[in-house]
C-alpha cells in the first residue's frame, strides 16, 4: 500500500474529504448517543425523584400509623411505571413494605438498611428519606431498571450509524466531486505544460475556467508564460543574431563548455584553422601551434581554465602543408548569475597580413628600404648596447663613419636609378667586408656607419678599413656601365675616445671630414685635435657674432685684366676680418665657420653691399670702364638662401648699379651639389641681367652635359691650372681644352692666379680673355685700388699715345 504522501492529490483530497468527515460523522454521531444516554438517565433519576419525593410524602401517614395496606398500595403505584422494578419502605433498619416487579426484579428489597447500597448498572436507585416533622421516620427505595433507555440507546445508535455510513458515502461522493473541482483545472494546468514542453510552444496558455483561487493561478501561469514567450523570442532573437553574427564575423568563434570540448565553431573558426568538416576538439587545434608559441599559449590557457582569467595571446598555426599564418587568440569564461562556470567563449583572428605589415613596419622602423641594412635607429641602439657591454666586459669597439666621396655627382650624372643600384651593390659589399657581429648600417643619404665589436686594437680597425677601401675602389658594374666610388672614412674608438655614443658618432663624423680634407678615398682615426678644431670653430663663431655688430670687415679688391689689351674689366672683392687682437685674419680662416653656423648670410650681403656701392662710385668716378664688374663671391648657404635675389637687386638698387656691373661667383661644387636647383637660382639671378661665374673651374666634377645647361657668363679656370704652366703639359692642355670649350658655349674665361709671365704668355695664346693673378696685382685696399686705377690709366694713356700719336682724344 502506498503512503499517503505517493498517492495523486485527487486520492489525498478524498482522503482527506472522506476520512475528515468520518471522523467528524463519528465524533458527532458518539457525542449524540453519549447525549442520549445521559439524558436517558436524567430523566429517569428525575422521574424517580419526583415519584419518590410523592409517594414519601404519601407513607409518612402509613409509617407513622404502621398502615401496612397504605404502604403497599403507595409502593404498588409506583409499579404502574413500567420503568420501576422495585420499592421498599424501611423502618429504621428493616423492610416495612415492598412491591416488587415480579418480571423484572430477581434478587427483591435489600433486607437491611445498610445493604442498600449495590453496584447494579442495569438499575437506577434512589432513597428518600419519611420525615415526620423533621425526623425521618424511614426511607424509601425505589429501583427503576434502564433496559428502556438501553433499548432506546441501541435504536437511536443503529440509526446513528445507518446515518454515519450514510454520510460517509455522500462525503466519499462529494470529496470525489469536489477533488474533481480542484484537480481538473490543475490537470488542465500540467497538460499545458507538457503540451507546451513537446511542441516548445511558448504562446500556447492555460484555460482559465473559474474565478477563483485556481483561475487566478491560471492567469498568474499564463502571465508566466507570457513573460517566457517573450523572453525566448528574445532569447531566439538575441541567438539568431548571435548565429548570423558569427556566420558573418571575419573572426573565429569557438564556446567549450567546463569540461574541455568545443561545443560550437563558427564557420571562420573552421576557414581559419583549416579544420573543415571533422568535428573540432581542443587537444587537436593545439596540436597546430607552433611549438615555439605552444609553451605560452599553454601557460595562459591553464591560467584561464583554473583562475577563470581572460588570456589574449599571438600565436603561429602550421598547416598541413607546413605553411605557418598568424593568429590572435582571446578567451574569456563564462559563469552564471550564481557564479557557476558555464565554459569558455573565445575567437580567433587571422592576423598573417597584420604581423606581415607589423614586421615590415618593423623594418621600415629599424632597417634601410633600400640596402636592408639597419637604419640609424637600430644602430644607435646597437651602439649604445654595445658601449655598455664595453664597459662590463673591459673591451673595445670601433665606429667606422663612411660617406661616400662625390656621391651626388653620381646621382646626379647618372640618375638615382643607377645612385641606388650603387648604394646596394656598397652596402653588399661593406656587409662582405665585416664579420657576423658587426652591424653595417646606412644612416642616411650616402653615409654609412659599421660597428666593429670585440676589437684588440687599432691595427684590426685598419685593416678593417683597408679592406673596405680596397673593395669599394674596385669598379662597380651597374647596368652595364662601369662606375668608381671611393669613400671617406672616420673611425673612433670606445672606451678610448668616448663611452657617449653620440659623442662617439660626433668624432667619428669629425674623423671622416679629416679624411675628406685630406682628399677623400682614405681613412683616419679621431684625435682630440679634431676636438680642438671644433673648440677653435666655436671661439671663432663668437668672435664672428662680435665682427658682425662691430663692422670688423674690411674688403681686398683684386683687378682682373684683359689679357689681349690689358685694360681693367673689373674687379673681385675679397673679405677680410681686421680682428682687433689678431690683426687682418684671411677668409678662409672664417668664411667656411660662418658658412657653417649660417654668420655668412650677413657677412656676405656686408660684401655685396660695400662691394657694389664702391665699384658705382669708382664707375661714377670714371675710373672703372662703364661695363667692369665688380666680382663677389658667393658661398652655398648665400647661393640657397631663398632672399638671396631681392638682396641682391636691394642692395644694386641702393648703390645705383647697373646689374651688368655685378658678377656672382659660384664655385662648381656649390652648383654640382644639387644640379637642378642651381641652374633654377641661375637662371633668376640672369634674368636680372646679372652676370654669373663659375669659380675654382676643373676642381668641382661638372661635366660637359651639365656645363652646356649653366646660365654662366665666365668661367673661371682654378688656380691649380695656372700654377704649374708651363711646366706640367696636362696642366696646359687642360687650361687650353677648357678655354677653348667655353668660346664654345659662349662664355668668357678668366685665369686665376697668374703669377709668371710663361704663364700669361700661355693663357694669351690660348687666347684667355681675362687674368687675374699676382702678376698682375694683388688684392688691394680701396686707396690702393684708386691709385692703381688711376695709373693704369695714365699707363694706358701714354701707351695709346705712344701707339697712336695722331690720335687726340686719348
Ligand atoms: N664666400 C666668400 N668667399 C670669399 C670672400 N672673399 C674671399 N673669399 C674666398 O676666400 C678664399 C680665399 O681668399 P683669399 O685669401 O682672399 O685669396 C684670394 C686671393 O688672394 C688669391 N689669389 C689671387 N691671385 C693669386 C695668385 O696669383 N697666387 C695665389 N697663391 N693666390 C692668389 O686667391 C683667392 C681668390 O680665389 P678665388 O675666389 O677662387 O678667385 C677664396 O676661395 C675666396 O673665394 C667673400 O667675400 N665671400
Amino acid at each position: 500500500m502506498k503512503s499517503i504522501n505517493a498517492q495523486t492529490v485527487r486520492t489525498k483530497l478524498v482522503m482527506i474529504a472522506v476520512t475528515t468527515s468520518t471522523l467528524i460523522l463519528i465524533i458527532t454521531t458518539i457525542a449524540f448517543l453519549t447525549l442520549e444516554l445521559f439524558f436517558g438517565h436524567q430523566d429517569l433519576s428525575k422521574k424517580i425523584s419526583v415519584l419518590g419525593q410523592v409517594i414519601a410524602e404519601r407513607s409518612t401517614a402509613a409509617l407513622t400509623f404502621h398502615d401496612d395496606e397504605l404502604l403497599h398500595s403507595n409502593l404498588s403505584s409506583l409499579l404502574v411505571d413500567s420503568s420501576v422494578v422495585k420499592s421498599c419502605i424501611y423502618d429504621e433498619e428493616k423492610v416495612l413494605a415492598a412491591s416488587i416487579s415480579a418480571q423484572k426484579d430477581q434478587q427483591g428489597c435489600p433486607q437491611m438498611m445498610g445493604t442498600l447500597k449495590t453496584n447494579e448498572t442495569s438499575f437506577v436507585e434512589q432513597y428518600f428519606p419519611i420525615k415526620l416533622d423533621n425526623q425521618v421516620i424511614g426511607t424509601l427505595y425505589i429501583a427503576c431498571h434502564n433496559g428502556d433507555i438501553i433499548n432506546r440507546f441501541k435504536q437511536v445508535s443503529f440509526f446513528a450509524v445507518f446515518v454515519l455510513f450514510g454520510a460517509i458515502i455522500i462525503a466519499l461522493l462529494l470529496a470525489t466531486r469536489l477533488q474533481r473541482i480542484v484537480t481538473s483545472p490543475l490537470r488542465l494546468l500540467a497538460a499545458t505544460i507538457s503540451d507546451i514542453i513537446q511542441r516548445n510552444d511558448f504562446s500556447i496558455r492555460a484555460n482559465k475556467h473559474h474565478d477563483d483561487e485556481l483561475g487566478h493561478l491560471a492567469d498568474i501561469f499564463n502571465e508566466l508564460l507570457s513573460k517566457i514567450e517573450s523572453e525566448h523570442s528574445s532569447l531566439k532573437s538575441s541567438e539568431e543574431k548571435f548565429r548570423k553574427l558569427t556566420s558573418l564575423s571575419p573572426v573565429g568563434i569557438f564556446q567549450i563548455n567546463p569540461a574541455g570540448e568545443i561545443i560550437y565553431v563558427n564557420q571562420r573558426w573552421r576557414e581559419i584553422n583549416n579544420i573543415k568538416h571533422q568535428e573540432p576538439d581542443l587537444q587537436s587545434w593545439f596540436s597546430n601551434i607552433h611549438p615555439e608559441d605552444a609553451p605560452a599559449l599553454n601557460k595562459l590557457w591553464h591560467r584561464l581554465v583554473t583562475e577563470h582569467e581572460d588570456m589574449a595571446c599571438e600565436v603561429r598555426l602550421i598547416a598541413k602543408n607546413g605553411s605557418i599564418s598568424w593568429v590572435y587568440i582571446q578567451a574569456t569564461s563564462l559563469h552564471s548569475k550564481e557564479g557557476k562556470l558555464l565554459g569558455f567563449l573565445g575567437s580567433v583572428s587571422d592576423i598573417s597580413e597584420l604581423k606581415k605589415a607589423q614586421i615590415q613596419m618593423e623594418n621600415l622602423a629599424f632597417y634601410d628600404p633600400l640596402t636592408g641594412l639597419a637604419n640609424r635607429r637600430l644602430f644607435k641602439n646597437r651602439l649604445a648596447k654595445a658601449v655598455k657591454s664595453v664597459q662590463r666586459n673591459n673591451s673595445s669597439i670601433a665606429l667606422l663613419f663612411l660617406d661616400l666621396d662625390q656621391f651626388k655627382r653620381i646621382n646626379d650624372t647618372l640618375g638615382h636609378n643607377m645612385g641606388d643600384a650603387l648604394l646596394k651593390e656598397i652596402a653588399r659589399r661593406l656587409d662582405y667586408n665585416v664579420r657576423e657581429n658587426d652591424t653595417v648600417c646606412r644612416i642616411g643619404g650616402d653615409e654609412f656607419t659599421i660597428l666593429l665589436t670585440d676589437v684588440n686594437n687599432t691595427n684590426d680597425v685598419r685593416i678593417v678599413a683597408d679592406k673596405i677601401l680596397h673593395s669599394l675602389s674596385r669598379p662597380f658594374m651597374l647596368n652595364g656601365q662601369e662606375i668608381i666610388s671611393t669613400v671617406s672614412i672616420g673611425i673612433t674608438m670606445t672606451p678610448e675616445d668616448s663611452i657617449n655614443p653620440n659623442t662617439l658618432m660626433k668624432n667619428a663624423d669629425l674623423a671622416m671630414y679629416r679624411a675628406k680634407e685630406l682628399g677623400r678615398n682614405n681613412f683616419q682615426f679621431f684625435s682630440e685635435d679634431m676636438n680642438t678644431a671644433i673648440l677653435h670653430n666655436l671661439e671663432v663663431e663668437k668672435e664672428l657674432n662680435i665682427a658682425i655688430k662691430r663692422n670688423q670687415f674690411v674688403l681686398m679688391y683684386q683687378p682682373k685684366i684683359c689679357i689681349a689689351d690689358n685694360t681693367i674689366t673689373g674687379v673681385e672683392t675679397l673679405v677680410r676680418w681686421r680682428h682687433p687682437e689678431k690683426g687682418i685674419i684671411p677668409p678662409d680662416n672664417f668664411i667656411p665657420i660662418a658658412e657653417e653656423t649660417g654668420q655668412i648670410i650677413k657677412i656676405g650681403a656686408w660684401v655685396l653691399e660695400h662691394s657694389c656701392h664702391e665699384m658705382g662710385a669708382l664707375i661714377r668716378e670714371g675710373l672703372m670702364p662703364k661695363n667692369a664688374k665688380v666680382a663677389v663671391n658667393l658661398s652655398a648657404k648665400q647661393f640657397s638662401d631663398p632672399n638671396l635675389l631681392q638682396t641682391v637687386l636691394d642692395i644694386l638698387i641702393q648703390s645705383k648699379i647697373d646689374p651688368l656691373n655685378l658678377e656672382l661667383e659660384i664655385t662648381e661644387s656649390i652648383i654640382m651639389d644639387d644640379v637642378e636647383a642651381a641652374i633654377k637660382i641661375m637662371e633668376a639671378i640672369k634674368s636680372k641681367g646679372i652676370h654669373l661665374a663659375i669659380d675654382d673651374f676643373g676642381t668641382g666634377y661638372s661635366s660637359l652635359a651639365y656645363l652646356k645647361r649653366f646660365p654662366i657668363d665666365v668661367l673661371k679656370v682654378d688656380r691649380s691650372f695656372v700654377s704649374d704652366i708651363p711646366e706640367d703639359k696636362t696642366d696646359m692642355a687642360i687650361t687650353s681644352a677648357v678655354i677653348a670649350m667655353a668660346h664654345k658655349l659662349s662664355m668668357k674665361v678668366v685665369a686665376e692666379g697668374i703669377e709668371t709671365q710663361e704663364q700669361l704668355d700661355f693663357l694669351r695664346e690660348n687666347n684667355c680673355d681675362d687674368g687675374q693673378g699676382y702678376l698682375l696685382s694683388r688684392p688691394l685696399t680701396l686707396p690702393q685700388l684708386h691709385h692703381f686705377l688711376v695709373s693704369n690709366q695714365k699707363q694706358t694713356k701714354v701707351k695709346s699715345r705712344l701707339e697712336n700719336p695722331n690720335d687726340l682724344s686719348s
